[in-house]
């Protein structure tokens, strides 16, 4: 049941949800085909205009390329995926984070998943982390907004009922690396020869900002006091292979994708990730997910609170203090020095790349 739908809508089980609210994007609308009616959720559109859709067919409700998120569940193996779709680097703005926490309780409200795999759909990029062009000269209204977005998709993700499994194709610096520390398991890949290896970590110092406390302490639960210490202050992205050995990742995936693609992953990939039906992360991913979701759910689940619910508690305790921090520090003249500094040497990388 892919989120992007060609065929009618006949039957009166769906579930539609509104993910992307910027204005030229159309409404993203998931169906969930099979649900009782009791439980068809419908939100932000009303009665007449869902009449309306219903009405056309057949129907392409939204094109995969205008949604920030893809999602599709599998309710046989009951596995789903959640995927950022934000070119060029899934850099978290306001909109992708909210889409992010939306779809993930959409995947949530159905009772017969029990894992979901975070992805995306850029094979090189898994998140660049935050849009950095969300915190430069930024408005009052919108800079503690976008802080509270990125602070919801992390306790979504951590307290998540779903077991929650990285697949990290490619870079994950910063914000990038928290979605993959708030999920239960992470498999990296390999990278593609020494010039071409992916990176994880925090490099928020490189950049002249500190991560917050409740990212740091991600890290210090990660891998460890003193090894979170130091990457923390020198703002280290691990490669792969020492992503793995300090416990960054749990797993790194070194073969090359096969030329035969895996008929589950067909079937679980959204359309926008029908690309890597033959990747070796994609396939362990699933295999982990499917794994857990064999768990009895209330062991799982308790299992999961026994060790996060006290972070989870601490993180919604300071919050507001939290958000009052990030708003201050970063509009503070030096930050914004540093930043935009970081932002001109980014671009000027980007150019040099493409010339
Ligand atoms: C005690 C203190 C207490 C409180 C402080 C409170 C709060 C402080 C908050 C700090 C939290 C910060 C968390 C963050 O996430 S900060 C963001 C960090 N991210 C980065 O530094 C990543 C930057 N990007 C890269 O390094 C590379 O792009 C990357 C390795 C991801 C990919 O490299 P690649 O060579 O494959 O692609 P590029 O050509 O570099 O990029 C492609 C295009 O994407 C644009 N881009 C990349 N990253 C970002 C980003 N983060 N935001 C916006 N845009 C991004 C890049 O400019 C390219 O664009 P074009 O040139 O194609 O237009």
């Amino acid at each position: 049941m892919s989120s992007t739908v060609d065929s009618p809508i006949s039957s009166s089980k769906i579930q539609i949800h509104q993910l992307d609210r910027l204005a030229p994007r159309s409404a993203f609308l998931l169906f969930y085909a099979g649900h009782p009616p009791h439980q068809t959720m419908i939100s932000s559109l009303s009665a007449r205009h869902i009449a309306r859709i219903a009405r056309q067919q057949p129907l392409r409700l939204f094109s995969s390329q205008d949604s920030l998120v893809v999602t599709n569940v599998h309710e046989e193996s009951g596995v789903a995926v959640l995927a950022m779709n934000r070119p060029p680097a899934n850099s978290l703005s306001l909109e992708l984070n909210e889409a992010i926490s939306t779809s993930l309780k959409q995947i949530e409200s159905n009772p017969k998943i029990q894992s979901v795999i975070l992805a995306s759909s850029n094979p090189t990029i898994f998140s660049a982390g935050l849009d950095i062009t969300e915190l430069i000269s930024p408005s009052d209204e919108r800079l503690p907004k976008f802080w509270n977005s990125l602070q919801q998709v992390y306790i979504d993700l951590y307290g998540s009922r779903l077991a929650t499994v990285a697949a990290i194709q490619g870079h994950a610096p910063a914000a990038g690396c928290m979605l993959a520390l708030a999920c239960d398991y992470r498999i990296m890949h390999g990278g593609h020869g020494e010039e071409h290896l992916p990176t994880i970590g925090f490099n928020e110092t490189q950049l002249g900002i500190a991560a917050p406390p409740w990212m740091g302490q991600l890290m210090v639960r990660t891998i460890g006091f003193r090894p979170a210490e130091r990457a923390l202050a020198l703002g280290t992205l691990f490669p792969p292979s020492e992503a793995l050995n300090a416990g960054v990742v749990d797993d790194v995936i070194t073969e090359q994708s096969s030329s035969e693609s895996n008929e589950v992953l067909k079937a679980l990939l959204p359309e926008a990730l029908q690309s890597q039906t033959s990747n070796p992360v994609m396939i362990k991913a699933y295999e982990e997910a499917a794994c857990y979701a064999k768990i009895p759910p209330q062991a799982r689940v308790a299992s999961k609170l026994v060790t996060r619910s006290e972070s989870l508690k601490e993180m919604q305790m300071t919050r507001e203090d939290d958000t009052q921090h990030f708003c201050g520090f970063i509009t503070h003249e030096v930050v914004q020095k540093n930043l935009m500094k970081y932002v001109e040497k980014m671009k000027q990388r980007g150019k040099a790349k493409k010339s």
